[in-house]
């Protein structure tokens, strides 16, 4: 089936009587088993809020160099804080972008499996203090919305609503970067960020309004995924697929650079569980069972990893070799960071 746009599920037919409810859990598992993605509207976000997040996203990237430099993410070996444009990679190639990467505000761990160097403090900018307002209620929005969302897929695969719930019980490791594309292309389109699922349970997007280049993979093809005015665009990542034995897709995408003079920005929130936990490996029944494609494998060939900490890890220590390099190097050369 060739699709011309990601399907759109509106997430409030949950409260309309089981009937709906049921039909919503059907759509919701189809979807994500044929695309692994689609546009989420009636998700109770308020507007307000979503407005509040933009307004202080573009005056981050307003900063000025010296202010996003002084948090730049060199000096955190939790890889938080500031990527300047160019210093990120996918499958080796440069992501033309900078962004502001945070996490869940913890304590450093001392000791442990290696992982456990991602847990720690994020750096916010001083220059602009309302960041960690608007974004720590950023995160509690999301993660209420996103937990609903894995109930309902629970639900949907036929396992109990709360099969997920311990693995984001203790010290879920959600991740919110904020993303600005600088224009680039004219003709030819660029590499802003190159294909690529994402590796933990599930990511709620945030594009700007009037904004083009996300690109879905769908059988063979990309799908144009621009934004629609206050849906998120929601796809799987690997630890559903691992659930699933592949029954739910994570699915590749990508990122085109805008047109010269324009620029793109976007607030994926990464909906992940604690590092040490390994998210259970549901019972589908037969019929779903039967439709389960195994584990794809991604653009470098590589198993996903069955504890999330250590798919994490892997994935920021490819994704920004400078960091690693800094903070890190004793990890660079063992299987498990290959
Ligand atoms: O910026 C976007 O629209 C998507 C970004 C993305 O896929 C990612 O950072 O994992
Ligand atoms: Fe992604």
């Amino acid at each position: 089936m060739s699709l011309d746009s990601l399907p759109i599920l509106d997430i409030s037919e949950l409260d309309q009587g089981e009937a709906a409810a049921s039909e919503f859990r059907a759509k919701l598992r189809q979807v994500t088993h044929d695309v692994g993605f689609f546009y989420l509207v009636g998700h109770g976000i308020p507007q307000e809020l979503i407005d509040e997040v933009l307004d202080v996203s573009w005056r981050f990237f307003a900063l000025p160099e010296a202010d996003k430099l002084a948090i730049e993410n060199v000096h955190s070996p939790q890889f938080r804080g500031y990527t300047r444009t160019g210093e990120e990679l996918t499958n080796g190639a440069v992501d033309w972008r900078e962004q502001i990467d945070i996490g869940e505000e913890r304590a450093t761990v001392d000791g442990g499996p290696a992982f456990q160097r991602l847990e720690g403090p994020n750096l916010w900018p001083e220059a602009l203090p309302e960041l960690e307002a608007a974004i720590t209620r950023w995160r509690q929005e999301l993660s209420a919305l996103a937990l609903r969302l894995l109930r309902t897929w629970a639900v949907a695969l036929g396992s109990p609503a709360d099969v997920f719930d311990a693995a984001f019980a203790d010290h879920p490791f959600s991740l919110i970067k904020i993303v600005r594309y600088p224009g680039t292309s004219d003709d030819v389109a660029q590499q802003g960020v190159g294909a690529h699922r994402d590796g933990g349970v599930l990511t709620l997007l945030l594009v700007e309004p009037g904004k083009g280049g996300l690109q879905v993979e769908h059988e063979g093809d990309w799908i144009d995924a621009p934004s629609i005015p206050g849906a998120f665009v929601v796809n799987i990542g690997e630890m559903l697929e691992l659930a699933t034995d592949g029954y739910l897709k994570a699915t590749l995408h990508r990122v085109e650079s805008p047109r010269i003079g324009t620029d793109r920005i976007s607030i994926p929130f990464f909906f992940n569980p604690a590092l040490d936990s390994t998210v259970p490996r549901l019972e589908l029944p037969a019929e779903l069972q039967a439709e389960a494609r195994g584990l794809s494998s991604d653009p470098t060939n590589s198993p996903i990893l069955e504890t999330y900490g250590d798919n994490a890890l892997r994935y920021r220590l490819r994704a920004h070799p400078n960091v690693a390099a800094i903070h890190h190097a004793d990890l660079l050369s063992r299987p498990a960071a290959s």
